[in-house]
């Protein structure tokens, strides 16, 4: 694997320079665009080790992948009949901060908890006295997965949140509409603050690792999440992670995955290893240019599509 991994690194690397870094956060646009960093961590009880190649210490911020794990939590919280009540199961072919089918759904619901709209939704369903509580449940829920602290980036979050004004309005639309209830700042506070969590990609290698495991935390064998819910994630993860590029994302790697606009992306090979990449470089939908490219030619070298 390690050789492998170095010579697809390699080759995948001159991409960084065809992509652009985030800058509609401006704390993103100073992110370098020639990182790049691949870390795979196996879950199988005799293979959990953990291969790497490039920036795989650096951390960044989880941006969208964090929707993942705020799904899950909103299901343990409320159950799934109430979180699909006011959160539709559908792709979109629109990019991920669009508001444009909000209006026109009947009911009125975002199609998906991956899009900006959906996450938002998640958030306000999360448990909790106030909101720091909140934040800390979502917080010790990732800790617990990969078994350490997490950090969080104070600058991206003030960055977002001084800028958000999109996210903002899907809120606002939202609560007009009745899918989400309580106080509508507080709940983009939250959804600002939990995509500017941070990891570096052997952390997000171990998260995804618990997804790969059905809901085991591959460093601490604790069982954290049901077989049903971690199905339920990595289903909208194959038909919506990968923003409105997912289907030929499905068709060229096949595998669940979700990306972030900081540049990671969290992958998870069934049973057997969960994936993260990390390059601050994006395409035109806002996903890792080089980690696209690097998850197509794992998939081929390796046979890893699930389909
Ligand atoms: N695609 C993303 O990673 C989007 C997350 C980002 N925080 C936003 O709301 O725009």
């Amino acid at each position: 694997m390690d050789k492998v991994l170095q010579l697809i690194y390699e080759k995948n690397k001159k991409y960084c320079s065809e992509g652009k870094v985030a800058s509609y956060i401006p704390a993103l646009a100073k992110q370098d665009k020639e990182k790049l960093g691949i870390a795979i961590m196996g879950v199988s009880e005799n293979g959990r080790e953990i291969y790497t190649v490039g920036d795989v210490e650096e951390k960044f911020t989880m941006q969208s992948i964090s929707k993942v794990f705020t799904l899950m939590l909103a299901i343990m919280d409320n159950g799934q009949d109430y979180v699909f009540s006011k959160v539709g199961m559908e792709p979109t072919g629109d990019p991920f901060n669009s508001i444009v089918k909000l209006e026109t759904m009947n009911p009125s619901k975002p199609l998906n908890p991956m899009i900006n709209a959906g996450a938002i939704a998640i958030s306000s369903m999360i448990k909790g006295k106030d909101n720091d509580e909140r934040f800390k449940r979502i917080v010790q829920f990732l800790e617990e997965i990969i078994g350490e602290k997490i950090t969080f980036n104070e600058e991206v979050y003030l960055s977002e949140k001084a800028t958000g004004n999109r996210n903002r309005a899907a809120a606002y639309f939202m609560k007009d509409v009745g899918v989400i209830q309580g106080d509508v700042e507080e709940i983009l506070d939250l959804y600002f603050r939990h995509c500017s969590l941070e990891v570096n990609c052997i952390q997000l290698a171990k998260l995804a690792g618990m997804l790969a495991n059905q809901g085991v935390s591959v460093v601490t064998g604790k069982k954290l999440v049901s077989k049903e819910i971690t199905q339920l994630v990595k289903s909208f993860m194959v038909t919506c992670g990968m923003y409105n590029a997912s289907g030929e994302f499905a068709i060229k790697v096949g595998i669940p995955a979700k990306s972030g606009v900081g540049g990671g992306i969290m992958a998870v090979v069934p049973n057997k290893y969960g994936v993260a990449l990390w390059g601050p470089a994006l395409d035109r939908v806002g996903n890792s240019i080089a980690g696209v490219k690097i998850l197509e030619d794992l998939s081929k070298e390796f046979d890893w599509s699930i389909f």
